[in-house]
């Protein structure tokens, strides 16, 4: 250290601690020694390790100067700053307020020169128009304040050289244009923020002004009551203000929309600004979009919706501080609801009771349930003359006839074919859908129960209403037992819903008379059927094993298409071997009987062998086929189906 350095800081340090110095005076004192040691370091007069060690006792004792809370020796400076945020203070901007007002600006010699020099109204228009006025900043705002474009006039006299023709205020509404427009706002005191308002990075670098005047009529130099300061308000401070930044961009929506031509034009596709490819990113999805569907063909394109949906892409909404907010990118269901408005894809609507049901699950009634087998009349059906003649009673004639039989001559809602099996039950089945005139649904109980779990009820629900809706309709159930046995407490739930869903939906076919809606059930095993549905399928008609009657006419109906030599005697011979047989059985020993005169062909001459040179069926085929077709209902289930006839059975 050098002898005057050495002096200096002995004289410092003795007038700091000589005690007649004030807070402010030793502050300052630290603070010089503190610079003077950083100097002493950077000009190498002081080692690094002199330097550390006087630069934190220094800064020590600076620092405990200036945060100490007692008024003699510190200067408070924490709780100042604390104090100063308690209070609630402001900063700066939100202090000044614009002094200008429309009366004043339009006082201003500038602007009366300027309405003198153009067209009558034109000029008035463009500097009254609403959207010109709505240019305001913050709270300061008053009525028709006008507050900021005239001090842009002054800041940047240049941007007024271009000459164009008056445009309307369309444009003074972009958003983009506000930066000119209060890039020169004045503060009202000198204590305004300094700032070059050149220097800040605008997007209106564009020759455009936010006017347009004709340069003869600018402003030249700088005139107003601001004209003795030159400390503007840079843009940025002027905007600073989260008020007046809700009203910058308020510019670019709300009065956008309000104004009679910026509104129209932003909810169309955008227009690029004149002179500036600035886009926001909504403007540019819109163009984008607009360009992407010109030329791609439009779902639903015919029906004019397309165009439609592109116009409300959010562009002309209605915004607001407590609008709701929409996006501008079409939703998912306005997409489905253009599909759906296609004609060309919109699913038939076939009644109004199914509209709730999945069409896949209509579809699958409609096609896979509904009957188109080959006819069948009641001839065909061999005996069961009983049963045929009770379901005539109750089926067919009903439904021929619905105003007879009405009231205490109702047609019961439920039948139950319950008997051996191959004794003709789907064949009353099919016989009833031919002869009834009804809409005949054909389900297995297998295909409602085989389908996945919560399938099965949707099935049944959908199966009742088409049927309601076609009516008079017959809902036969072939093997309804697998469908409504016994219900236990180890079945699955899923088969207890759609058991439970039948019994709901059959005693809803029971109590509305109005329907005719007929449920035909089939089972070999009634004894497996639950009580419940027992009790709705009221009809129990026992489908016996055919008599010999039967049996005789099973074999006539059938010898009837085919070449036989069976003599009345043999096939009273043929009957009388085949008690206990079944309609099945009878026809398998038939078919049996009939490949007898194949069996009599040599092998080698079944390929060259006509059908005219085949024999035909004798009563020796009868024989052997005899030998191999045998009953195949026992006598002990038999007697089960006879006991249960007896007991739940409707015959005589
Ligand atoms: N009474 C009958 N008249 C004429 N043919 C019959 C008669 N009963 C049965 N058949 C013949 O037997 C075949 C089987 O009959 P069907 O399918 O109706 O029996 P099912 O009672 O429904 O048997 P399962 O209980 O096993 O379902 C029929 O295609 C038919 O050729
Ligand atoms: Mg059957």
């Amino acid at each position: 250290m050098s002898g005057a350095h050495l002096d200096e800081w002995q004289r410092r340090s003795f007038d700091i601690s000589s005690g007649n110095y004030t807070p402010e005076q030793t502050a300052d004192a630290y603070r010089a020694h503190i610079l003077s040691i950083q100097y002493a370091w950077a000009s190498s007069q002081l080692s690094e390790a002199g330097m550390a060690s006087l630069f934190r006792t220094y800064s020590e004792r600076y620092a405990a100067v200036l945060d100490s809370d007692d008024p003699r020796t510190g200067l408070n400076n924490y709780a100042e700053s604390a104090l100063h945020l308690a209070r609630s203070q402001r900063n700066y901007s939100d202090k000044w307020e614009s002094s200008l007002t429309m009366e004043s600006v339009l006082e201003l010699p500038c602007v009366q020169k300027m309405i003198r020099a153009q067209p009558r109204g034109t000029v008035g228009h463009s500097l009254v128009a609403p959207a010109d006025v709505n240019i305001s900043v913050g709270q300061e705002s008053r009525g028709n304040c006008l507050s900021t474009p005239f001090m842009g006039v002054r800041s940047e006299p240049a941007m007024f050289k271009h000459v164009g023709p008056i445009q309307p205020h369309t444009e003074v509404n972009n958003g983009a244009n506000y930066w000119t427009n209060i890039s020169a706002e004045k503060p009202k005191g000198s204590e305004g923020i300094s700032g070059n308002p050149n220097s800040f990075p605008r997007p209106s670098a564009r020759p455009q002004s936010v006017f347009s005047y004709p340069s003869s009529v600018l402003p030249q130099g700088n005139p107003g009551p601001a004209s003795g300061t030159q400390n503007y308000q840079s843009t940025f401070s002027s905007i600073s203000n989260p008020s007046k930044r809700k009203n910058f961009y308020n510019l670019d929506g709300e009065d956008v929309d309000k104004g009679s031509h910026g509104g129209q034009a932003a909810a169309a596709a955008p227009e690029p600004r004149p002179g500036s490819n600035f886009k926001t990113a909504r403007e540019q999805f819109i163009i984008d979009h607009h360009k992407k569907h010109s030329h791609q063909p439009q779902r639903g394109q015919s029906s004019g919706m397309a165009a439609t949906v592109k116009k409300s892409l959010g562009a002309n909404r209605p915004r607001g501080t407590f609008s709701k907010f929409v996006s501008p990118i079409p939703r998912q269901e306005e997409e489905d609801s253009v599909a759906c408005r296609n004609p060309a894809q919109e699913p038939e609507i076939l009644d109004e009771r199914l509209k709730n049901f999945e069409p896949k699950i209509i579809e699958l009634i409609m096609s896979e349930i509904m009957d188109h087998g080959p006819p069948v009349a009641w001839d065909d059906i061999a005996g069961l003359e009983f049963a045929k003649t009770t379901i005539k009673e109750i089926v067919v004639w009903p439904m021929l006839r619905p105003d007879i039989f009405t009231g205490l001559r109702g047609p019961p809602k439920g039948i139950l074919l319950f008997g051996p099996p191959g004794t003709g039950k789907t064949l009353i089945g099919k016989c009833i859908a031919c002869q009834s005139g009804a809409t005949f649904f054909s389900i297995s109980a297998s295909s409602l129960t085989s389908k996945w779990v919560g399938e099965g009820e949707k099935m049944v629900r959908a199966l009742f209403a088409i049927a309601r809706c076609h009516q008079p309709a017959v809902i036969f159930i072939d093997e309804i037992d697998s469908l409504l046995s016994q219900r236990t407490d180890g079945e699955h739930d899923s088969s207890r819903r759609i058991k439970t869903e039948f019994l709901v939906q059959l005693d809803g076919a029971a109590t509305a008379a109005e329907d005719r809606i007929l449920v035909v059930g089939a089972t070999n095993r009634p004894q497996e059927i639950d009580e419940a549905a027992r009790r709705r399928l009221a009809k129990r008609l026992y489908i016996p094993l055919p008599e010999a009657p039967a049996r005789q006419q099973i074999i006539i109906n059938l010898m009837a298409r085919e070449k036989h030599q069976v003599r009345e005697q043999e096939l009273g011979s043929v009957v009388a071997a085949t008690e206990g047989f079944s309609g099945a059985d009878m026809t398998q020993l038939c078919r049996e009987a009939a490949l007898g005169p194949i069996r009599s062909i040599q092998l080698s001459d079944i390929t060259t062998i006509t059908a005219d040179q085949v024999r035909p069926i004798l009563y020796c085929d009868f024989q052997d086929a005899l030998k191999t077709v045998r009953p195949s209902v026992s006598s002990k289930d038999l007697d089960m189906y006879e006991e249960w006839n007896k007991t739940f059975g409707c015959g005589r």
